[in-house]
């Protein structure tokens, strides 16, 4: 299954706002417009009715009526235009060559053809032998400069090749698996084609036999405008994604950083006026089906352009399938295609006029890059990309040396042969079978490594909270062995018991996340071992299922036969489909837990930063220390922050008399606490204030914690756990009754949560029940 969402693209244009989002850069990118105008024909009567200008403008001829009235000639602007002299290289460097970079940097990008019937589109994307278009152009691009990657990145190239026919999607890499079916969401998003092949190669012959073949099963016709007139869309989708492995942290992660990028390039079939193409039949309703999608496609561009908030991309599959381009992250190109020809005066101004609204057209376009952080998870499209390639090739080889099979005909009788075609074919079955298995024990065992890693971390960051917390409240000092479980703090005063209590309490809590993080540790060995042994018996498996490829064209015996492989092949493919949607699931849930244990660290900073700050207001009151100017600014800042979130959680209504505004007027600061109400701030300020001086401190009144957690910062994003469960706050003043509680909470909820339940023999599963010891996979 492939998919056409998500995707992005960068500009080498100057103009284009670039932001950087971390590790992400996001720019508005304007779509392109190009526009080419082929050369006369021969059977064209030499007069034309539009010329290029500059490179930069289109100037079209009047009409005779026009010229006698005077009327100026009509002059359209585009970001690049291509006279009849141009060549395919001159085009394509213009047009294409910085995306094939930028697909590597991890953009996606689009270029279609566009214009009527006979312009020369398909000359441009497709080309000749002899003067090659984009599509071969651009492939070429995209392998040489992978080839200049360091050698540590690992780098593949995926390719589709696609026709729609009649509101029909063909496979043009294999046209016997007859009509594809394209599926989105109810939301027209992730659209996909079910079924379409996708080849894995890295070769740059591979390609562009693969890109011959894909040409050769387009569907194309003579007609009377052009004699060979593309019938069909067509769309080339080439993916590369690219793999680098970084450092090693402590936990002995691997760091992957994956940049996808996707150039999608389409030769769309050309409008066409009845009249002109004189079709009958056949060729008339096809006809009309080519220019009903390009209606729907000019209707998303006339939308667009005029900042239509609702835009319908469900009128035909080419406009399904392009909305990523025209309206999503991705960079595009709209290559425009005119005759010159004055026969043809009025579709040209009708493209040039499509032209000039597609140029207002902008996108949001992101680069796609994945910094995953974890063991392993960028196996699981190679595991998929590999299985599809696998089925691929086991196609391939059933088609190829048909001589072969007929000599081996002669040889063999009849029963003979069925018998051996039957064991054969259950022996691929097997192997495939047995390679699914392998396979999704190997994508549940990553899975489980990193559920066990974020276990990990969790425990580590309740260690970290529990020893900070007892060193700062109680002044303890620790030895050098205290990271270890079972190590005694050193306890310079203590002239209560109880409090000597809490403090073995705490004590066991941390040697409880030592125990915990124990077990993980070996867990996560055992799970690498088995890991192991599983992609040995998969390279076995490999082999044998190689071997048993190279006896599958000797074989085939009848069509039925075939018929009979190339079912099984689908019910594979099928298979791996399914497996794709599950690997994205626990991409998915892998992704929100690692969110989950981020908003905890930040809830905690920031609990950090409350206490840092109220205490240290605490000593400014205490000391009557004057506020620089620029600290009061900061606090203005903090106070207006609390405001505006305090107003988004309560709904307060009247807010007509700022209290800020009004307090600020009289050189005071108004309260921190969101609770608090606005016009008491000087009763609030005692009843809150650390002192009981009667100086009018500018500092607004802390803010005493209750027993639960108090967001000082106003409302706070929830994390699917609450970090009261992890981390209880630092300065509840009665804090040793909640700690208790607390601690319970952590050792038990927090890690239920997460979904990670801890058996009786000492193993986590990823379920979160206490079920069996099943190895994962098995
Ligand atoms: N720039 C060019 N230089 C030389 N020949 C060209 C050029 N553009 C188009 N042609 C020729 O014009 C003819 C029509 O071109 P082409 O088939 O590419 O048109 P098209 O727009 O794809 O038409 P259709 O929509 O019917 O498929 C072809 O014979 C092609 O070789």
């Amino acid at each position: 299954m492939t998919q056409y969402s998500s995707g992005s693209s960068s500009s080498s244009s100057s103009s284009n706002d670039f932001k950087d989002r971390g590790d992400r850069r996001t720019l508005e990118q304007k779509l392109m417009v190009a526009v080419r105008i082929r050369p006369l024909a021969q059977n064209e009567n030499g007069t034309r009715s539009l010329h290029a200008v500059k490179n930069k403008m289109v100037m079209l001829e009047d009409q005779e009526s026009d010229k006698q009235k005077r009327v100026a000639p009509r002059q359209y602007l585009y970001d690049i235009v291509f006279g009849e002299d141009s060549t395919q290289e001159e085009v394509y460097e213009g047009t294409t060559k910085n995306l094939a970079q930028d697909i590597l940097n991890g953009y996606n990008a689009t270029v279609f053809a566009y214009g009527a019937t006979g312009s020369g589109k398909t000359y441009t994307m497709v080309g000749t032998s002899s003067n090659p278009g984009i599509m071969v152009r651009a492939l070429n691009d995209i392998f040489l400069a992978a080839k200049k990657l360091p050698d540590d990145a690992k780098f593949t190239v995926t390719m589709s090749y696609m026709e729609i026919y009649n509101e029909n999607i063909r496979d043009l890499l294999n046209p016997s698996l007859g009509y594809l079916d394209l599926r989105d969401d109810t939301r027209g998003r992730n659209i996909q084609v079910s079924g379409l092949t996708e080849i894995s190669t890295n070769s740059t012959e591979e390609v562009m036999q693969l890109l011959h073949r894909g040409n050769k099963a387009r569907t194309v016709e003579p007609t009377a405008a052009n004699k060979t007139s593309s019938r069909s869309h067509a769309l080339l989708s080439v993916t590369v994604r690219q793999s680098s492995r970084s450092t090693q942290d402590s936990d002995k992660c691997l760091h992957t950083k994956i940049k996808q990028g996707r150039l999608f390039m389409i030769d769309l079939a050309g409008s066409e006026r009845a009249k002109q193409t004189k079709n009958k039949g056949k060729r008339l309703q096809e006809g009309a089906h080519i220019n009903r999608s390009l209606l729907a496609l000019g209707n998303c561009i006339n939308a667009l352009s005029g900042g239509a908030r609702y835009v319908n991309y469900r009128d035909s599959k080419l406009t399904r399938l392009l909305k990523e381009a025209l309206s999503g992250n991705c960079r595009t190109v709209m290559i425009v295609h005119v005759s010159p020809a004055s026969a043809h005066r009025d579709e040209s101004k009708n493209t040039l006029m499509y032209a000039d609204r597609a140029n207002k057209i902008s996108n949001k376009v992101e680069q796609n890059v994945l910094d995953v952080s974890y063991l392993h998870v960028a196996q699981y499209r190679d595991v998929i990309s590999d299985l599809k390639s696998e089925i691929s090739r086991l196609r391939n080889k059933m088609k190829s040396d048909i001589p072969k099979r007929a000599e081996s005909e002669e040889k063999m009788p009849d029963n003979t042969h069925g018998n051996d075609f039957r064991s054969l074919r259950e022996k691929i079955v097997f192997a495939f079978k047995e390679q699914m298995r392998l396979r999704r024990k190997l994508m549940e065992l990553d899975s489980h490594l990193l559920g066990l890693n974020i276990a990990a971390e969790q425990q580590h960051s309740i260690i970290s909270h529990w020893e900070s917390k007892n060193n700062r409240v109680y002044g303890k000092t620790r030895d050098s062995d205290t990271d270890r479980p079972g190590t005694d703090y050193q306890v310079d005063e203590i002239d209560d018991v109880d409090l000597l209590k809490d403090d073995l309490e705490d004590d066991a809590a941390v040697q409880q996340a030592w125990t915990e993080l124990t077990e993980i540790t070996r867990e996560r060995e055992r799970c690498t071992e088995m890991r192991i042994v599983a992609e040995k018996e998969l390279e076995i498996c490999r082999k044998r299922s190689a071997k048993l490829e190279d006896e599958l064209p000797s074989r085939i015996n009848s069509d039925e036969e075939r018929e009979l492989l190339a079912l099984m092949l689908r019910v594979h493919e099928l298979e791996a489909d399914k497996m794709m949607l599950q690997s994205e699931r626990l991409v998915k849930q892998h992704e929100l837990r690692r969110r989950e244990l981020l908003l905890l660290r930040y809830d905690r900073q920031r609990q950090i930063s409350d206490e840092i700050i109220t205490r240290q207001r605490r000593i400014m009151e205490d000391g009557r220390m004057a506020l620089p100017a620029d600290l009061q600014n900061l606090y203005a800042l903090y106070q207006q922050e609390i405001q505006a979130a305090t107003y988004v959680d309560s709904n307060l209504g009247d807010l007509a008399v700022s209290p800020t505004v009004s307090s600020l007027s009289r050189g005071r600061l108004p309260p921190i606490s969101s609770r608090l109400s606005y016009n008491l701030s000087s009763d609030l300020r005692l009843a809150s204030s650390s002192t009981d001086s009667d100086w009018d401190s500018p500092l607004p009144p802390i803010h005493e914690p209750q027993e639960e957690v108090e967001h000082v910062m106003g409302p706070v994003v929830q994390p699917l756990i609450s970090p009261a469960a992890l981390f209880p706050p630092i300065s509840a003043a009665n804090s040793r009754n909640y700690d208790k509680k607390l601690r319970r909470t952590v050792s038990d909820d927090s890690i239920n949560s997460m979904r990670f339940a801890h058996n009786g023999n000492g193993r986590y599963n990823a379920s979160g029940t206490k079920t069996d010891d099943r190895e994962p996979g098995s």
